[in-house]
């Protein structure tokens, strides 16, 4: 049951900002009031998302959708290509590059405008030690989900920040992942690395004050939970299929991995009513699978359903913390 209501996606506010919010829930508000004025989609979104009693926040919807329909699209608030992925993919978008492309790590113009000063950040440092500290760890662990591929998000941030693009509380609204002294142990060894290559590049100390072990654990804790795995459905060429066809055998099929702010408020189903897509970049788009009822609760699925009930139990406790309570769970199939 959805407890009172936390935020609401209303056509009534300000041309300025898209949404109205109560004063405690400000962050929260400037996050999404970015998002939705960064992308293209139905205005206003037909959801709200509500405190419920059982599974912290979630998504419902505000009036009837339909089947198929496009709920709303989200602009990623960071994103990075997959450590392994087979071909070039533009630095800012995940869209694919052609094969030859060593000129332009970007796509477009645009891409290339709206990124070069992270970019330039990212470029001024050395990072030999962390990439091959966190590649070799990716590529060794025997889960590959659970690897280190998420210590590229966190520098992809750092750089978002100091270049100023990013405030460093940006995802700090997110929900964290409960940590073992491990995986804790584990990071501080990727936050030496990382805070080592921006103060060898000269990187001024007060552009990196926010960068402390704490800072870096915390947004490891959240990109855990919130982080999607990019695989481009395509839309383009004969080729682009062949060639993600063959990727999907030979290695990672995956485009790069990003964090979103509203997306990761949807909760897992193992019978979703929606989806999370993306064509050629990395903009996603939220979908429904069935007919939505006003008020009813959107959730996507986090992991291949066509597992049995242990086997996705398992899983989701794995890998997000939780026992499913969906109803497909709740009824042992
Ligand atoms: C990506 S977040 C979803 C939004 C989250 N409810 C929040 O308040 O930020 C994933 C977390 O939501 C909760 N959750 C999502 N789906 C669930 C489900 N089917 N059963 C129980 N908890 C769920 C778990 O705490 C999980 O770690």
């Amino acid at each position: 049951m959805a407890l009172p209501l936390l935020l609401r996606l209303t056509s009534s506010s300000s041309s300025s900002s898209p949404l109205r919010f109560r004063k405690p829930f400000r962050l929260l508000a400037y996050t999404l009031a970015y998002t939705f004025s960064t992308t293209s989609q139905p205005n206003p979104p037909p959801i709200r998302v509500s405190l419920t009693d059982s599974v912290g926040r979630a998504v419902f919807a505000t009036r009837p959708i339909l089947t198929g329909d496009l709920i709303h699209t989200a602009e990623p608030a960071i994103c990075h290509p997959s450590p392994s992925s087979l071909h070039p993919v533009c630095y800012s978008c995940l869209a694919s590059l052609p094969n030859q492309s060593t000129v332009s790590p970007f796509c477009s113009h645009r891409c290339h405008q709206r990124s070069k000063e992270y970019y330039d950040v990212e470029m001024k440092a050395n990072w030999t030690d962390f990439d091959n500290y966190c590649r070799d760890k990716y590529l060794n662990s025997f889960q590959r989900n659970q690897g280190l591929k998420y210590p590229f998000l966190v520098k992809r941030l750092a750089c978002m920040i100091i270049s100023g693009v990013a405030r460093s509380d940006s995802i700090d609204i997110l929900q964290p992942a409960n940590l073992t002294p491990e995986m804790i142990l584990e990071m501080e060894e990727e936050f030496t690395l990382l805070r080592n290559a921006f103060t060898k590049a000269l990187i001024e100390d007060e552009q990196i004050a926010f960068l402390t072990k704490q800072w870096y654990i915390s947004v490891l804790a959240r990109i855990r939970i919130n982080a999607f795995r990019i695989e481009l459905a395509g839309g383009g060429s004969y080729e682009d299929l062949l060639s993600s066809a063959f990727a999907s055998v030979e290695a990672e099929a995956a485009v790069g991995n990003a964090v979103y702010i509203l997306p990761s408020f949807y909760n897992h189903d193992c019978d979703p009513n929606a989806h999370i897509i993306w064509i050629d970049s990395a903009v996603a788009k939220l979908k429904t699978l069935r007919d939505i009822d006003e008020g009813e609760e959107l959730r996507i699925c986090y992991i291949d359903t066509s597992m049995d009930r242990d086997a996705r139990r398992e899983l989701l406790f794995r890998g997000f913390g939780f026992h499913c309570n969906c109803s497909r769970c709740l009824h042992g199939d």
